[in-house]
């Protein structure tokens, strides 16, 4: 089952809109305001069949790094799909737009789709590059601008997670397992909703978040938290301590089996039974009895060397009496790096001891404010940590809170359109463009090439020449090995053109993706920018454009 199978669950949010399932909260009102004023006016100026062309693209990649992972196309094409307004949302209009609007233009609103746009993007889950556009729309100007802001929303934070995720992923290794864990600070439930969904593009390898699980199929894990340790003081609460043996099925005292070898393991773990916690065992073995297959304990209550280490494992051994295996444990507080030896040291000292073998290969998993860099530090440091559980600094997306991916008009009639700023930045480039990558070789990402819709495209084995779009001495001529033309249209009269990826061969492709690019391209610090060019002839038509365009002073 896929997110596209799922019809109406829990609270409605998620609606069935039209043939395809979206979040209802997704919707043609989901915009700003200014959209629908200018619709008006739009209307009212004879502008309705004018045709468009929107670019949407970002300028800068986020968190220092050199690269984006394009992601929500899916969620765009949806939209598409769903795009009209409903009888109760033109009331609303009605009531809220300024008084005079002329009643043809509610009519003319209420009939609207989206048939007669084309949507041209980027495949989701490839990287993606500053001011090549990821998503390209052709069109009647008014639907068109119409989607400006709903486009964005679903694009800018989906592609901010993705990438976010991707990083995490790239700096922890593709060993170590990564766990999403951060409903509870995201930004609102729908923004704890697209977290646990998008880090999973990113490569992360499950959610704590149960209705994204659901939603979207992504593997759900978890531990359990503080609370129910310290919800126990004694094994006196204890109302059953039976747990039946895996293969004989005879009841067995579980508890009885865990102080036996809280008495064995003193010795070896250099701990003594009355510094240990009475409750913190007591909650381990009723958790042991609900999961017994599952048995995964917080350790860091009390004392991770003290008590939680020496309380697991004397539970954990008890468990293997009755013919089960823990899976590990988890550390959410203190020196991660520290803790995480010093436990994988204590389960090597009990494997040998009570020949137990697979107690070397116990879970550690740990939590507690993980970021890139506390990652690339414990790397630094050495640490025996197989899984990271990592919620605020993920989805809050610490170190970079947005992506500004923005949206602009590039031509209208056919005639080319250029945004002039005093930041050559912002300037946007003009006309309906194509976009190529260019390989090298051995399989690597060169440039990127944008050129005019009407030019052929590069040919592998013949020389292009490639200019920077706005520094004339900047320039490069490549042959490239492998061609590869970017845009895809996904939208047409009506309908979707391309067999959508599932988001597991959305996150396939982002590792896929990932590996077209040169390592300096990717590393942390400093990396190297990936060249984005434009070919000779939209360099000299932007530059005619601009001359165009740019008033000329006057000096008195
Ligand atoms: N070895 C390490 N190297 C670098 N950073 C680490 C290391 N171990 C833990 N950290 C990070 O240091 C920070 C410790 O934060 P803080 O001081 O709030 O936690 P704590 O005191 O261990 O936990 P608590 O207050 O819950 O007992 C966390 O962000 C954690 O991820
Ligand atoms: O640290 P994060 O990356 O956000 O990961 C999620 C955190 O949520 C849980 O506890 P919570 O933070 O609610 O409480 P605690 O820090 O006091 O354990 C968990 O124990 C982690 O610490
Ligand atoms: O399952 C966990 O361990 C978990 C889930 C959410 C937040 N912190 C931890
Ligand atoms: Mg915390």
């Amino acid at each position: 089952m896929n997110d596209r199978e799922i019809s109406c669950n829990s609270g409605g949010q998620f609606m069935d809109r039209g043939r395809m399932n979206q979040n209802g909260v997704v919707q043609p009102l989901l915009t700003d305001l200014y959209q629908i004023t200018m619709a008006y006016a739009y209307w009212k100026s004879g502008k309705t069949d004018d045709q468009a062309v929107f670019d949407l693209f970002f300028r800068n990649n986020p968190f220092h790094g050199e690269f984006t992972i394009f992601a929500g196309l899916e969620e765009c094409l949806k939209f598409l799909d769903s795009f009209h307004y409903s009888q109760s949302d033109i009331d609303y209009l009605r009531q809220t737009l300024p008084e005079g609007i002329e009643n043809e233009f509610f009519e003319y609103l209420g009939n609207l789709t989206a048939h007669d746009v084309t949507l041209y993007a980027i495949d989701e889950g490839t990287v993606a590059f500053p001011r090549v556009p990821i998503i390209k729309l052709e069109g009647p100007l008014i639907i068109v601008q119409l989607l400006e802001t709903t486009l964005l929303t679903l694009v800018n934070y989906a592609s901010l997670m993705a990438t976010n995720a991707a990083r995490y992923r790239m700096v922890a290794g593709k060993h170590v397992k990564l766990l999403e864990f951060g409903l509870r600070r995201a930004q609102g439930p729908d923004g704890g909703l697209s977290a646990s969904k998008y880090s999973y593009t990113g490569g992360f390898d499950g959610t704590s978040n149960v209705l994204a699980g659901k939603l979207f199929n992504i593997p759900v894990k978890g531990t359990h938290a503080h609370a129910y340790i310290t919800s126990f003081s004694s094994v006196g609460e204890l109302k059953t301590r039976l747990l039946k043996h895996k293969q004989t099925g005879v009841m067995e005292d579980l508890l009885e089996h865990a102080i036996r070898h809280r008495q064995l393991l003193s010795h070896v773990l250099d701990v003594s039974t009355e510094e240990s916690s009475e409750g913190e065992l007591a909650a381990m073995v009723s958790y042991a009895i609900a999961f017994p297959d599952g048995f995964m304990a917080l350790v860091d209550t009390y004392d991770v060397k003290r008590s939680g280490l020496f309380n697991f494992s004397a539970v954990a051994l008890a468990l293997n009496d009755l013919g089960y295996h823990a899976l590990g444990i988890r550390i959410d507080s203190g020196d991660l790096a520290y803790l995480s030896c010093l436990a994988r040291e204590a389960f090597e000292k009990v494997a040998e001891r009570f020949k137990v073998p697979w107690f070397n290969k116990l879970t550690i998993v740990a939590s507690n404010d993980i970021n890139e860099d506390t990652i690339l530090s414990l790397n630094e440091q050495g640490h025996k940590i197989d899984c990271f559980g990592i919620g605020t600094h993920l989805v809050t997306c610490q170190r970079q809170p947005a992506l500004g991916c923005v949206y602009k008009l590039v031509e209208i009639n056919g005639q080319a359109r250029i945004k002039l700023s005093q930041d050559v930045e912002k300037v946007t480039m003009p006309g309906n463009k194509n976009a190529y990558r260019l390989y090298s070789a051995d399989g690597h990402a060169l440039i990127d090439l944008l050129q005019k819709d009407s030019e052929l495209p590069p040919a592998v084995g013949q020389k292009v020449l490639c200019r920077h779009p706005f520094q004339e001495s900047k320039r490069a001529y490549v042959i490239p090995s492998h061609v590869e033309s970017l845009y895809k249209i996904y939208w047409k009269a009506g309908k979707i053109c391309q067999l959508l990826p599932t988001l597991e061969q959305v996150r396939e492709k982002v590792q896929i993706s990932l590996k077209t690019l040169r390592n300096d391209h990717k590393r942390t610090l400093n990396p190297t920018p990936y060249k984005v060019a434009v070919s000779d002839n939209l360099y000299n038509f932007i530059h005619d454009l601009w001359l165009q365009n740019a008033p000329i002073g006057e000096l008195s």
